[in-house]
């Protein structure tokens, strides 16, 4: 399929071989993608300063949308998924209290550094190798503003690798990854794509970014899928034995003695009966309860987390999968400041969020970030 960013990409190719100077594109590329660092940057920033300044926060979820939809080898809808979650999110369908009894229009549970935004770097030209370090350094900024926590937003799957990768690098060794997907994505190489969608755990295990990965949900997995998993260690957990792993997968306990726990949520996980718009259907899976539980009973301390591979374009007229990837939202639902869950804290307030659903008429709003301004 021809897209606008692969025309774009076509286009600079042909001033390249037209004797364009290399450098003049390098530069321009350079200033675009500074450009762009620097917006995600100074909202970091910003929210990290009111959240330092307005104190006793440890953990607080931040979204950071990655529109990539290029390394699926299916459809590219996921790279329209962003919008569509936080629309869900700050939808006045329902209202923004979270299951746990929080607030989400509350900057202290949730904030947002926008886009990172792929389509205009691969429209200059950019190669995939370079944008996944911008999606890895876009990461690093967040986390260069605690208490800010990196939520992020596919996107296809391939980008779990560069965030798995920045938030390893950031805290100085591997995490715990919990992973729940129909999927193992732990091919070597898919069609030719290191970067695919179905390989991003193996860059992410030969980098050495996870010590232990939990794989949950899986019932679409070849030969080469358990291969490379017995290759890596991987714990997969298959939905034909769910009923027997269903208790201890309800009550983990992860990220003791490593840097902490990275969530990675693949919404093909669920069911297509709770969630239709995913590129890959594959009956068979858990219900939104059944995450909802190994979510929420989970203890151990999540440091960031992805929900990805929603298509809009997959979804009903109503937006259902959309909710589903708001309420799904890891760090939202696993309670980073309760001290029950979390051992850097005793005596903390808890703060936490959940959402809600969308009518093309919803108003678009934002969290109730000036009511918190001196
Ligand atoms: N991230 C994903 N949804 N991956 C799906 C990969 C599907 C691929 N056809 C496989 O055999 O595994
Ligand atoms: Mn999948
Ligand atoms: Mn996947």
């Amino acid at each position: 399929m021809k897209t606008i960013a692969s025309m774009g990409i076509h286009y600079l190719q042909g001033l390249n071989a037209a004797n364009v100077p290399k450098e003049l594109i390098e530069k321009g590329q350079n200033r675009v993608i500074e450009a762009s660092l620097t917006l995600i940057r100074e909202r970091a920033k910003l929210k990290g300063e009111l959240l330092r300044a307005l104190g006793s926060v440890v953990a607080s979820s931040s979204l950071l949308g990655v529109p990539l939809g290029h390394n699926s080898s299916f459809l590219q809808g996921p790279a329209f998924a962003p919008p569509r979650i936080r629309e869900a999110i700050w939808c006045g369908s329902t209202n923004s209290s979270t299951e746990g009894g929080h607030e989400l229009n509350d900057p202290r549970v949730l904030t947002d550094v926008g886009d990172v935004p792929v389509q205009e770097l691969r429209d200059c030209g950019v190669d995939d190798d370079r944008l996944m370090s911008i999606i890895s350094e876009s990461v690093k900024l967040v986390m260069d503003e605690p208490p800010l926590r990196p939520l992020v937003l596919g996107g296809d799957h391939s980008i779990s690798f560069p965030v798995v990768r920045a938030v390893s690098e950031k805290l100085g060794g591997p995490v715990d990854v919990l992973h729940l997907d129909a999927h193992p994505d732990i091919y070597h190489c898919f069609e030719g794509n290191k970067y695919s969608h179905a390989s991003s755990f193996a860059r992410i295990m030969e980098g050495g970014f996870a010590r232990r990965l939990l794989q949950v949900g899986i019932r679409s997995i070849t030969k080469e899928g358990r291969e490379q998993g017995k290759r890596f260690g991987v714990e997969q957990y298959e939905m034909r034995t769910f009923s027997k792993d269903r208790d201890f997968l309800e009550n983990l306990q992860l990220g003791e003695g490593v840097k902490g726990v990275y969530i990675s949520v693949d919404v093909d996980c669920l069911d297509p009966a709770f969630a239709p718009g995913v590129s890959h259907i594959e009956p068979g899976g858990l219900s939104f309860r059944d995450v909802l539980n190994i979510i929420q009973n989970l203890k151990g301390d999540v440091v960031a987390a992805d929900v990805v591979e929603f298509n809009p374009q997959r979804d009903t007229v109503d937006g259902m999968t959309a909710m589903v990837a708001a309420k799904l939202d890891p760090l939202e639902n696993f309670d980073c400041n309760d001290p029950r869950y979390n051992p850097l804290l005793r005596s903390a307030a808890a703060k936490t969020p959940s959402n809600h659903h969308c009518t093309p008429a919803c108003k678009l709003r934002v969290s109730n970030f000036t009511s918190f301004m001196p």
